[in-house]
């Protein structure tokens, strides 16, 4: 059957990496996809002709993050920015229930579809917010935060550096464009207080196309009044701002300067 022939709603056939992805988690995982062919198309959070690609550019493509965060022995919390439809923090909490997943997004109608599904889902490892990012920075703090196509760097560390405990990093999931990304924004990220920084391959065995994470790791908690001071009111003066080069307004040296770490 093409994919043109495909009814709209129904989901895509599970790919057989799925399992080594999701391992006991696979029947949640194909839920997830399930719910995603319907009401995630129907209520506009993912486009109608993305269904064949569900698994592939969605799904698995943001699971495979997991193998950035290390498996410890006490529950780890993830804050996941821009969920939209769970992308990338409803396939990170299926794939490990380890984790803790704070989903921060800020449409009531996606934030209402969320928490629908992590009903459905009967998943205990999620907590839904209706808010910005920035509007949760003295509410919420871990060790990891997560976005997909939320942000250009520069903003997205504005946003979301606060979030972080000492030691923390924001993993951007990019495409193809990252080292690029990161090349053009290191002094910017070093003056927002980021130390270390890296693009790294996930899924790199079971996925075409692997995923491209772009990781900003902080020293010290950041300071955050130098970010409140700076706190966008509106996304499109902030993008304006964080776009512009921060060298011809202070010249210092570039976040991973020193030799880059892999995740
Ligand atoms: C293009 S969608 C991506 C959704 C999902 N991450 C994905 O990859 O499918 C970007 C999302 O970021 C959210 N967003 C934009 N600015 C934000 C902010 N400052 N804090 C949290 N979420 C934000 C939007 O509401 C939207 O749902």
């Amino acid at each position: 059957m093409t994919h043109d022939a495909l009814d709209a709603t129904e989901p895509p056939a599970t790919p057989p990496v799925a399992a080594d992805v999701f391992g006991d988690r696979l029947a949640l995982a194909e839920q997830f996809v399930a719910i995603l062919a319907d009401t995630g198309i129907s209520h506009g959070l993912i486009g109608p002709r993305e269904t064949p690609r569900l698994w592939d550019r969605h799904v698995l493509n943001c699971a495979v993050v997991q193998e950035a965060i290390p498996r410890g022995e006490q529950p780890q919390q993830v804050i996941d920015v821009g969920s939209g439809a769970g992308l990338p923090g409803l396939a990170l909490a299926i794939a490990r229930p380890d984790l803790h997943l704070e989903l921060v997004e800020p449409l009531a109608r996606r934030t209402g579809w969320l928490t629908g599904t992590v009903a459905q889902l009967g998943l205990t490892n999620v907590t839904v917010h209706t808010a910005r990012a920035e509007a949760m920075w003295d509410q919420l703090h871990a060790p990891w935060v997560t976005a997909r196509a939320v942000s250009r760097i520069v903003q997205l560390a504005e946003w979301t550096l606060p979030l972080l405990e000492a030691g923390g990093s924001l993993l951007a999931l990019k495409g193809s464009r990252a080292a690029t990304e990161l090349d053009e924004s290191r002094t910017a990220l070093a003056r927002l207080g980021v130390v270390d920084a890296g693009v790294a391959e996930f899924g790199v065995s079971v996925l075409d196309e692997p995923t491209v994470v772009l990781r900003c790791t902080i020293g010290e908690v950041v300071d955050r009044r130098r970010f409140r001071s700076r706190q966008p009111s509106s996304a499109g003066s902030a993008r304006r701002r964080a776009d512009r080069p921060r060298a011809s307004r202070r010249s210092g040296p570039g976040v991973g300067d020193r030799p880059r770490h892999q995740p």
